[in-house]
């Protein structure tokens, strides 16, 4: 080709529409990628991001619309065709079989075991054994796990829907940089994330979709972040509200939830931590350093090897999920399919808890029930199209869901797991404020986050886990990006720098 031939796109999808009964998923969606780019997905919950890419790889048929692959018309009919063509989607959910082992799955796709071992080792998962069942194995490690099965068999186009939402900071940048390395090796990549500084970091293009459509097609340039909020939002937001320092509690006076010595599984090691009420504390760690054994052992779901739980001064011990519950410790975990009644409707799982709670009033309080539900649908924005099932919604709006169902329930004690996980940037920062808002009524939160950037806006002080010990407790107003994962990656501070 000479440099004044315009170069044939590599996919190239134009006026793709797509409905579920009366949803509109997709109206008008269109996008174009060529050889060796990174181009961002981008909407809000609910735009059709994952839609779009489910007719791209023929997992769905779309009601109208074109798809050109390297200049010739194509109609992919199902997913097998998609990938003979070179287009291979790494879902938002895990898609290996849980009750199979690695290797099985891995010949259920006919994929190269020598390149897939190539890279898991480049991606950092160390340890992982062929015989390893797969529902055995934690969210983040299986994301992983997709994207070596997927970058093993060398697609033209990888579509990549929310890969590093359920990742902590050290996978994410391995994933960042094998990403981007690919595409410069020629592989042409579809970015879905709702995170900028990624975005910022490894793409070239931004592809905007709103309510469906796409509304434009812009370079990644700085400054790009505000219009690229705008188009997907058709309207400007304001600024993120920055925590209210005089309303943040300082972690002082009698712990609600002391924890000491407490040691779980093969991961926690020896960790104490003081849950003031009034107070949201961070999590932070890097992956694996027994985040997962904290919450699951304070949920009641695992038993502790060591040290104690009390609350208000009374020592606790936990059997079962229930008890922790009775004892007022509402746990909620990252990976939403583990909280949520797949094929009930939104009201239904939003009601659950208060269900629980209310049934010897009967009819009475039934209305007082339903209010509150609708209000929490309505301070979330949950997307109410598909009311009927759960699973028919958008990833971030199921998130939005589980969430929703404690704020219109009430809580005293408050375990959230990586809550923003795949969420848009406004409800992200609905999801703070809303966080804020129970603290401020006396709630106590404890708030793991794989984002360090949600800290200090969200939280009052982070303990940080490291090798299943806390290693340091750091200040809200101290909490920025590098000294947030310094500390996550067990580095001590440099003599005599600020705290
Ligand atoms: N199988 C289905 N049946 C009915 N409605 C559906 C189905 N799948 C998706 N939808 C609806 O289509 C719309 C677009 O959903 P989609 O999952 O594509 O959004 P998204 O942009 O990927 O959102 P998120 O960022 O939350 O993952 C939503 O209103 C969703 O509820």
């Amino acid at each position: 080709m000479t440099e004044h031939e315009p170069q044939t796109s590599l996919l190239d999808a134009q006026g793709v529409s797509k409905k579920f009964g009366a949803v509109v998923a997709l109206r008008d969606a269109s996008l174009t990628i060529q050889k060796g780019q990174i181009v961002a997905l981008m909407g809000a919950n609910g735009a059709g991001k994952s839609t779009f890419v489910k007719v791209l790889t023929g997992a769905l048929r779309p009601d109208t619309g074109h798809v050109r692959i390297k200049g010739e018309e194509r109609r992919v009919g199902s997913p097998a065709e998609a990938r003979r063509s070179g287009l291979l989607p790494v879902y938002q959910e895990p898609s290996l079989i849980p009750d199979l082992s690695v290797a099985d799955n891995l010949r259920l796709a006919d994929t190269p075991v020598d390149d897939f071992r190539h890279w898991v080792a480049e991606l950092g998962i160390e340890g992982l054994r062929l015989d390893d069942m797969i529902g055995a194995l934690p969210l983040a490690t299986l994301r992983i796990l997709d994207l070596a099965r997927a970058l093993a068999a060398k697609p033209d186009v990888l579509l990549l829907d929310e890969m590093t939402a359920a990742l902590p900071t050290d996978l994410v940048d391995k994933v960042l940089r094998t990403v981007r390395a690919q595409a410069d090796k020629g592989q042409s990549v579809i970015y879905i994330s709702h995170r900028f500084a990624e975005i910022a970091q490894i793409c070239d293009r931004a592809t905007v979709l709103r309510d469906g459509e796409t509304v434009g097609d812009l370079p990644i340039a700085p400054g790009v972040e505000e219009q690229v909020v705008e188009l997907m939002l058709g309207t400007v937001l304001d600024k993120a509200p920055t925590r209210d320092a005089a309303t943040g509690h300082g972690g002082k006076g009698e712990a609600h939830v002391r924890v000491r010595h407490l040691a779980a599984g093969s991961k926690l090691e020896d960790v104490s931590l003081d849950l003031h009420r009034g107070e949201v504390l961070g999590v932070v760690a890097l992956e694996g350093q027994g985040q997962d054994e904290l919450f699951e052992a304070l949920a009641g779901m695992i038993k502790p090897t060591a040290g104690q739980i009390a609350i208000d001064d009374v020592p606790v011990s936990f059997s079962h999920p229930a008890d922790a519950i009775a004892a007022g410790l509402t746990y909620v975990p990252g990976d939403r399919a583990d909280g949520l009644l797949m094929s009930r409707s939104v009201h239904e799982n939003i009601a659950l808890p208060q269900l629980a709670r209310i049934s010897k009033w009967g009819a009475i309080r039934m209305k007082a029930e339903a209010d509150k539900v609708a209000a929490a649908i309505d301070r979330l924005q949950i997307d109410t199209r598909a009311m009927g099932e759960v699973q028919r919604l958008s990833g971030g709006n199921q998130q939005k869901v589980t969430i929703g169902r404690w704020i219109a329930a009430g809580v005293d004690t408050l375990l959230l797991f990586d809550p923003t996980r795949g969420i848009d940037v406004r409800t992200k920062r609905q999801i703070y404020l809303l966080v804020r808002e129970l603290a401020a009524q006396g709630a106590s939160v404890l708030y793991y986050t794989s984002e360090l950037a949600e800290v200090p806006a969200a939280c009052d002080r982070a303990v940080v886990i490291f090798n299943g010990k806390v290693v340091d407790v750091i200040e809200a107003a101290d909490a920025d990006e590098p000294t947030l994962m310094r500390a996550a990656y067990g580095l001590t501070r440099a003599e005599g720098e600020p705290a």
